[in-house]
């Protein structure tokens, strides 16, 4: 055995990827090479079998000269990994969908993706069912569950659809029951074995389509999130992904694709909790967070996620079926768009890709000829008014008084210490020296038991009227106009104008920091209604004229609606 130190003109971020033992047969010897210094990414998924071809001339103790190195051995390979293409539930949803999806990965042949897949169809929401029925249906009963012979019977069809070996999944169907039979038999289904039940979606999902592309003749290798270096908080239900991740996801996806490229088929929405080690899940619909980590780790050029929809719509089709998409948005936009309650994207996908710099695509693998959504770093503002209006229910509103004087200082310190005390986050504020008037951020509710979340909103009340009047107001509704703030005037004036003519009260305003997205607050009952009509009158009006601010801020001009929309 000999040592055999090398330098190759190789860039990376993980240098210690690099260094690795490699055996090479023909020289009956192990070389430990060093890939080094700096030059030229886009060879760094191929170098390791290109040096083996050089190396594999050279006397065990040479030192190889790098230009030769570089030369010889970087015309060809594998390449490297380019892009993420994340499929959501409704993309693979049955086995002619994976068809579709398979044939439409393989109509990029120039992309080396990673593919992300949710859980097929509503499987994810079966999964939850079954386990909340189970805790109370009896063990002998878990068998005839409904939503288990949903699951059950789409899983089986598809593996004879797609005709793959019924051992790809056939231990996980049998898990899956077992575990609802233990659920059954506890009597209780906690966050973390909701977790663990859950996770079998994704489990299923990605092996079925990875047997299949297998049986394409197309190499593929499924690989679980929490299995790949994907870490997480141990908050079931509602992970956050651990800076240790990046680098942990970058060295296994890596190393494995430069070692034997296959595409990686990962699972999306799940993770590992760095101190129980048990499967976390990243809150619903997390598979998009999944692939913008992994578009991060990896430093690809583009993150796609292909969902049922022409892109990030105008407004949710479901609540205005008008909605038509939205060509361009910002990190920003989109993730106050997310956040403030559109379905379509995760509310924290966009921290990785805005972290990274990786423009992320929504595309419909229903309609992959549609442009959809690219979203990215900046975007020309200068004509945006409204980009998108979006809708966020059943929130909770609290007026807060102060009981004091005027001029009291400390006040909102006092009132935020109270929520960061109790864990609870706080969406919308609107503030005056004495009085605050806030949303609380219903995601952090919902995870919780309904009964526990009346006694938590109790508590709050109790606490806060230790120091203010407090008025707790359910079943209210957060309609946020997402867009360039610049113009709010523009966008205030006509949307008052709309709530008025329909009879809406607004009960609190608030423009955020952002600078993309404006906040009004109404009654749940009168929320689609508004959504719809400003719909058409930011986005279908015929308003010729309209007198808005101009951006040079020298004054009032007179511009046709129609050349301000986006
Ligand atoms: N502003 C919006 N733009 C696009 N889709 C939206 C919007 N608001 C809500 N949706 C809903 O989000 C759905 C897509 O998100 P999701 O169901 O999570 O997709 P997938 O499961 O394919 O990842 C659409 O079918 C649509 O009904
Ligand atoms: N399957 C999970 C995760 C997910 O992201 O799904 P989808 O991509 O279908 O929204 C869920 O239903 O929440």
């Amino acid at each position: 055995m000999a040592t055999l130190s090398h330098f190759c003109a190789v860039k990376t971020p993980y240098p210690s990827l690099f260094k690795r033992n490699v055996h090479f047969p023909q020289l009956d010897f192990v070389a430990t090479i060093t890939f080094g210094s700096v030059q030229n990414k886009s060879v760094k998924a191929s170098c390791c079998e290109r040096v083996q071809r050089v190396i594999c001339k050279a006397q065990a103790g040479d030192i190889i000269d790098p230009k030769q190195t570089k030369n010889e051995s970087f015309g060809e390979g594998p390449g490297e990994l380019t892009c993420v293409m994340k499929f959501g539930g409704s993309s693979v949803a049955s086995a002619e969908r994976m068809r579709e999806v398979a044939d439409l990965i393989l109509s990029f042949p120039e992309e080396r993706p990673v593919i992300v897949l949710s859980a097929m169809g509503k499987t994810t929401s079966n999964l939850l069912l079954a386990g909340e029925k189970a805790v109370s249906c009896g063990v002998s009963n878990v068998s005839e569950l409904q939503e288990l012979a949903c699951i059950k019977e789409l899983h089986l069809r598809t593996i004879e659809e797609l005709g793959v070996e019924s051992s790809t999944i056939s231990k996980h169907l049998l898990e899956l029951e077992q575990l609802l039979n233990g659920v059954a038999m506890m009597k209780e289904l906690t966050p973390r074995t909701k977790d663990y039940l859950v996770s079998f979606g994704e489990c299923m999902s990605t092996r079925l389509f990875t047997a299949y592309l297998n049986k394409l003749g197309v190499k593929a290798l499924q690989y679980d999130a929490f299995e790949m270096g994907i870490i997480t908080t141990d908050d079931f239900t509602n992970a956050e992904i651990l800076e240790a991740t990046y680098s942990a996801v970058a060295k296994r996806l890596t190393g494995d694709w430069m070692s034997d490229p296959a595409i990686p088929i990962v699972t999306g929405f799940l993770g590992k909790g760095w101190r129980t080690c048990a499967v976390t899940t990243l809150g619903r619909g997390g598979s998009d967070l999944t692939a913008t980590t992994i578009g991060k780790a990896l430093g690809l050029r583009e993150i796609q996620v292909w969902k049922d929809v022409d892109g990030v719509l105008t407004c949710d089709p479901n609540i205005y079926p008008r909605a038509v998409s939205v060509p361009y948005l910002t990190f920003d936009e989109a993730a106050e768009l997310a956040y403030f309650g559109a379905q379509v994207l995760h509310p924290q996908s966009m921290r990785p890709a805005r972290e990274g710099d990786i423009p992320v695509r929504v595309k419909n693998s229903y309609n992959p000829k549609a442009p959809g959504t690219l979203i990215v770093k900046t975007r020309d503002m200068s004509k945006a008014v409204l980009t998108s209006i979006v809708l966020k229910r059943n929130v909770t509103m609290l007026d807060i008084a102060s009981t004091r004087m005027l001029g009291q200082f400390g006040f909102l310190a006092k009132v935020f210490s109270i929520f960061e005390d109790l864990g609870i986050s706080v969406d919308v504020v609107a503030t005056s020296e004495v009085s605050i008037s806030l949303t609380l951020d219903p995601s952090k509710l919902w995870s919780r038991e309904l009964i526990q979340q009346a006694s938590e909103l109790d508590h709050v009340v109790e606490e806060l009227e230790k120091i203010a009047v407090v008025n707790l107001l359910q079943n209210r509704s957060i309609i946020s106009l997402i867009g360039n703030v610049q113009r709010s005037s523009l966008i205030l004036e006509k949307a008052f104008h709309v709530l008025h003519t329909n009879g809406v009260n607004v009960q609190m305003i608030s423009q955020g920091a952002s600078k993309v997205n404006i906040s009004l607050i109404v009654n749940d009952n009168e929320a689609e209604q508004c959504v719809r009509a400003l719909h058409e009158t930011f986005f279908e009006s015929d308003l010729s004229e309209l007198v808005w601010e101009s951006p040079s801020g020298n004054g009032y001009v007179t511009t046709p609606l129609s050349t301000l929309a986006n």
